[in-house]
This record gives structure tokens, sequence and C-alpha cells, in this order.
């Protein structure tokens, strides 16, 4: 029997303190098949200042995949979600977008094809606006559609993650699970009436912080019911192709994702390794006859 095509290509290097470089692991194996991947960091670098973050990144999203990236405070976890999102530019390296290089900050343009939303540590509401018009604020803003239109996506976005009634609160009436969930619904929302529906990746950024452990479950549940391969609150399928989500906790890499990427301290302090749990499995696994 023919092993079936291998998705490894990662390198991930780490800086310490000023510009040593002193980790970089890299497993790679050409791939039959390239047509699914929706997101791409080619040997991606970036800088603040001084501080070197990302020192050659390299990873592949592909379509269905749930990934999560997990590691210490400070090692640019949340950099590399922003540059995948395209607000922020690496110094050095590629981010492709379904094969095509993306130049720079994002564009209309360049993203078509593929919509890509991050859900920021922080909610990230705007507290003086109600829950629907912070979930519809883009419709409102970019779409044709009518505002009736648009209020009965939002209910029914926000009943999609199991909130019911909340359209007319303000964030500051809502719990920081809640709040989450509507950053959720804000990020799944989109124009219905458009022609073409693309798939979606949703970039994470720590979704469970300051929860508690059942409130975290909760959401973590939540991050799965929205991916294609779930059930949303509506029992229907979720419409998220792919979600990488980053954060501290190993409970929601337990729950929420299928492959990890992980940063993880070792002697000396300042080492950092590139764990590639699942898919050193999958290159074991195929590899026996
Ligand atoms: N816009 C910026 N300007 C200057 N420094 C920045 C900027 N963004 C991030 N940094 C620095 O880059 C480093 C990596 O930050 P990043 O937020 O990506 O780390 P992280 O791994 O996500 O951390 P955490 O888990 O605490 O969120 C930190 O030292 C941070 O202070």
């Amino acid at each position: 029997m023919v092993s079936p095509a291998v998705s490894i290509s990662y390198t991930l290097s780490v800086y310490a303190t000023g510009a040593h470089k002193i980790e970089n692991l890299s497993v790679n194996k050409e791939l039959e098949d390239e047509s699914d991947v929706l997101i791409e960091c080619r040997d991606v670098y970036k800088s603040f200042g001084e501080k070197h973050i990302l020192g050659g990144v390299s990873l592949k999203i592909r379509h269905g995949e749930a990934v999560g990236i997990i590691g210490p405070s400070g090692t640019g976890k949340s950099t590399i979600l922003k540059i995948m999102a395209g607000l922020l530019a690496p110094d050095k390296g590629e981010v492709l977008i379904r094969g095509k290089t993306r130049h720079g900050l994002i564009s209309d343009e360049e993203i078509s094809g593929l919509r890509i939303g991050l859900v920021f540590q922080s909610a990230a509401l705007f507290d003086s606006l109600t829950v629907r018009e912070n979930v519809g604020f883009l419709l409102y803003e970019n779409s044709t559609m009518h505002e009736d239109q648009i209020a009965e996506l939002v209910t029914e976005t926000l009943a999609a993650v199991g909130l019911k009634g909340v359209e007319e609160r303000l964030p500051s009436e809502l719990s920081g699970g809640m709040k989450k969930r509507v950053a959720l619904a804000r990020s799944i929302i989109y124009d219905t009436t458009k022609d073409a529906i693309e798939p979606e990746v949703l970039l994470y950024d720590e979704p469970t912080a300051g929860l508690d452990p059942i409130a975290s479950t909760v959401v973590e549940d939540l991050i799965r019911s929205v991916h294609m391969k779930g059930e949303d609150a509506l029992g229907k399928p979720g419409k998220i192709a792919s979600y990488i989500v980053v954060t501290h906790q190993h409970s929601t890499i337990r729950r929420a994702v299928d492959r990890q990427v992980s940063y993880s301290p070792f002697v000396p302090q300042f080492c950092f390794a590139l764990f590639l749990l699942t898919e050193l499995e999958r290159l074991f696994l195929s590899s026996v006859p």
C-alpha cells in the first residue's frame, strides 16, 4: 500500500537575548499535494528594535486543520499570528495565502479567496457599542446588506455560539466568557449575500486567558464547534475551515486542537525546542508499510 503524502515542513527558530540564534530545528519532507495549504509562513523573521523575536519560522496551515501553538510568554506566539493575519509585516521571509505571496500588510486584493480572522487575547469589543453592533460591525460598515438582514444574521450567529437575548446589551454587562463568545461571533460572521463564500481561517490568541476552568472548557468546546468538523450550538456544521490556537494552557491544547507546535523551555534557561509531536507521529505512521 502506498503511504499517504506526509505534511511536514516546519522550521522554527527562537532567539534568546541579543542576536544569538540558539535553536533552529527543522523537519522537511516534500509534499505531493500543496493544494490544501491555506496559509504558509516561509522562513519568517521579526525583530522589534534590538529584540529578535522570530528567527526563521516556517509552517503550513492546511484546509481542515486544528493547530495549537503553546509556549512561554514573550516568545513571539502572538507576533506570528499577527504576521499571518497581515497586521504585522515580517522583516524577512514570506507569507503565502493559498500559494500567493502576500507583500507587506493585508490588503483586500490579496486576501480574496481566504478570510482570516484574529480573535484577540482580550475580547477587544467596542465598549460603547451594543453586542449587536459589535458583532455586525464589519457588515454595517462594509457590506450592502440591509440593517434588518444584519440584525437577523447577528442573532443567528450569536445563537451558533450559544448566546441568546444579549443583542442589546453593552459589553460591560457581560461575563468574561460571554465576551469571548461575542468576540468569536464577530469573527465568524460574514456577508451571506456575496456569491462566493471563501473558507475561513481563525487565529485565536489565548482564547481561554483569564477564564476559570469551567469557562475555559466552554470556550474550548466552542472553538471545536465552529470548525467544519464540529457542530455549532444550532446543530449545524461549523463554517471555519482551519484554526490556530495560541495558548499557555495544556488543557486548551488537549481539548481544542488536533496537532501542536510547542516552544518548550529546557536547560539552559533560554533554549527552546520545537516539538512536532503529531507530525512526527504521522511521519512515523506513514513510514510503516
Ligand atoms: N509592537 C511591538 N513593539 C515592540 N515590541 C513588541 C511588539 N509586539 C511584541 N513585542 C515584544 O515581542 C515579544 C514577543 O511578544 P508576543 O506578544 O508575540 O509574545 P507571546 O509569546 O505571544 O507572549 P504572551 O504569551 O505573553 O502573549 C515580547 O517581548 C513583546 O514585548
